[in-house]
């Protein structure tokens, strides 16, 4: 899915490239970072995507001949000169991420951009969808799988999804947080995601009769087939029709994968089809629900005994319905002033929470002696890097009076490198090893930061450089305010 992506930004991001331009501050060096306040869903992490897409993204980021006739019809008029540097624009800055399936908070650099203002600006407005929607959609599969942590969890959410790269990328952010399958094909064969595929009523209707209808289903695909079971009756039809269809199976040597149920009470109806299955001498057979699920649903029914062995979720998680966006900022924090010296720059606002963070920053995971994760903790890269033995002070940056000092840990540095100057030095890895790495992030944490309901909240710390010079420069623009 490359696409020609140059315009995939918004109007405003044009335009101050020009202005800059214009004023001859174009090549001025910047740093943005990108990162977002607030966690969705309430849960207590976030597990981030999207890196891959951001990857392709930037490497082959130009400007066409079209785009550029497009741009020299707008209103602004621009200079053609400014679009003749158009067309020879290629990235040629630098970028730090974390890495996909981190586990992730708010308030810390997720995306670090280094460039020219021009080039930095330019990327604002695709990295922030990239990033936001994926790992929007991660996050809420993440909370899936917390509940479904043994069982079989497959992603149907394409007919629903808010278009097409939407579906596809979905697919994969859901992978990434554990899914076991997509059923959209094309996410499959781009990405080698497992793909899964049961039938639609449709199929049942297009038969005289139900029995009729699983049996030519499984004479077709005799391995490992799955059938719907609710388009008459479930129990008085559905469930019988594919015992006996299972029967025949048998009867050939193969054996029917399972059932699937898709309306109704399903803790009720899993229960009872279970038994029959039981009784009839398929205990091999599977059941697998779908109807409007999310994690609430999922772990209703669990406790309520339903016996399904396998989720396909859809809507629900495709969309992120109860929170359908993260609200993922990129900001400025460094520019190049008159003499060529980077300055930290910060955005003030009535709304403490919306304060930034100045200055380029890394972030660390300080993990303690157990094992387990403490707090993250961002500090300037000309700071004495986080070690062993090095005392360290965990605050709360917005209730600074909650502390604690570590000694014996070790400093994860989060933040990897993607491009150095325009080159790209980051390998992406494979899903599988994206997949792993997700797991182990996961295990640095107490149960206590992951549970879906009311988790704790992990701490992200401030070096005292960072908060004394985000308090100097606070104090800096309110003397200028009085003046
Ligand atoms: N035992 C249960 N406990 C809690 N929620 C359930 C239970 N069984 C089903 N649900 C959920 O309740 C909702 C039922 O929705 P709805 O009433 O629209 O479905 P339906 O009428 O059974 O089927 P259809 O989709 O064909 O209209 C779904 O979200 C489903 O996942
Ligand atoms: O419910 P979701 O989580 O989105 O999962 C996907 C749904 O898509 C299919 O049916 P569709 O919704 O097209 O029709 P139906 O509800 O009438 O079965 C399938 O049978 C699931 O119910
Ligand atoms: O394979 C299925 O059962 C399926 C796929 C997409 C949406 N609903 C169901």
């Amino acid at each position: 899915m490359n696409q020609e992506l140059a315009l995939h930004t918004d109007k405003y991001q044009i335009n101050m490239m020009y202005a800059h331009w214009v004023n001859g501050t174009h090549k001025r060096r910047a740093v943005f970072e990108a990162y977002f306040r607030k966690l969705p869903f309430g849960n207590g992490f976030a597990v981030f995507a999207g890196l891959e897409r951001i990857v392709r993204y930037i490497s082959t980021l130009r400007f066409s001949e079209e785009d550029i006739r497009y741009l020299s019809e707008q209103e602004e008029n621009y200079d053609p000169a400014f679009l003749e540097e158009l067309l020879r624009f290629r990235f040629q800055g630098t970028i730090h991420s974390m890495q996909e399936g981190a586990v992730i908070f708010p308030e810390e650099p997720l995306v670090r951009v280094e460039g020219s203002i021009m080039e930095a600006q330019l990327v604002e407005t695709a990295i922030l969808n990239f990033m936001n929607y994926q790992t929007l959609i991660a996050t809420k599969a993440a909370r899936i799988k917390q509940v479904a942590a043994g069982d079989t969890l497959l992603e149907f959410g394409t007919r629903r999804a808010q278009e097409a790269d939407a579906a596809v990328w979905g697919a994969r952010a859901a992978y990434v947080a554990g899914f076991d399958a997509t059923s959209n094909m094309l996410a499959g064969r781009l990405f080698g995601i497992p793909t899964k595929g049961t039938h639609a009523h449709s199929w049942v209707q297009s038969f005289s009769s139900e029995q009729e209808a699983f049996d030519a289903y499984a004479r077709v695909l005799p391995d490992g087939v799955t059938l719907l079971v609710d388009t008459f009756d479930t129990l008085r039809s559905g469930v019988p029709h594919a015992i006996a269809t299972a029967k025949k199976l048998e009867a050939q040597g193969k054996r029917m994968k399972g059932i699937r149920l898709d309306s109704g009470d399903l803790a009720y109806l899993s229960i009872q089809a279970r038994k029959m299955l039981d009784e009839a001498g398929l205990p091999y057979v599977g059941i697998v629900a779908s109807n409007d699920l999310d994690e609430n649903t999922i772990m209703n029914l669990k406790s309520q005994g339903a016996r399904i062995d396998t989720w396909g979720v859809g809507t629900q998680l495709i969309t992120a319905s109860d929170q359908p966006s993260l609200g993922g900022v990129y900001k400025l924090v460094e520019i190049e002033g008159s003499d060529g010296r980077m300055v930290p720059t910060i955005k003030i606002s009535s709304n403490p929470e919306k304060v930034s963070t100045p200055g380029k920053k890394e972030v660390y995971r300080i993990i303690g002696e157990q094992g387990k994760a403490l707090a993250d903790y961002l500090a300037f890269p000309e700071e004495e890097a986080p070690r062993s033995g090095r005392k360290l002070k965990i605050f709360n940056p917005l209730h600074p009076y909650l502390r604690k000092k570590v000694e014996r840990y070790e400093a994860m540095p989060m933040l990897q490198p993607i491009f150095t100057n325009g080159l790209q030095v980051y390998e992406l890895p494979t899903l599988e090893a994206i997949r792993a790495y997700h797991r182990s992030q996961l295990d640095l944490f107490w149960p206590e930061y992951l549970r879906k309901l009311n988790p704790e909240v992990y701490r992200v710390s401030l070096s005292e450089t960072v908060w004394n010079r985000k308090q100097e420069l606070i104090a800096e623009h309110l003397h200028t305010e009085e003046e």
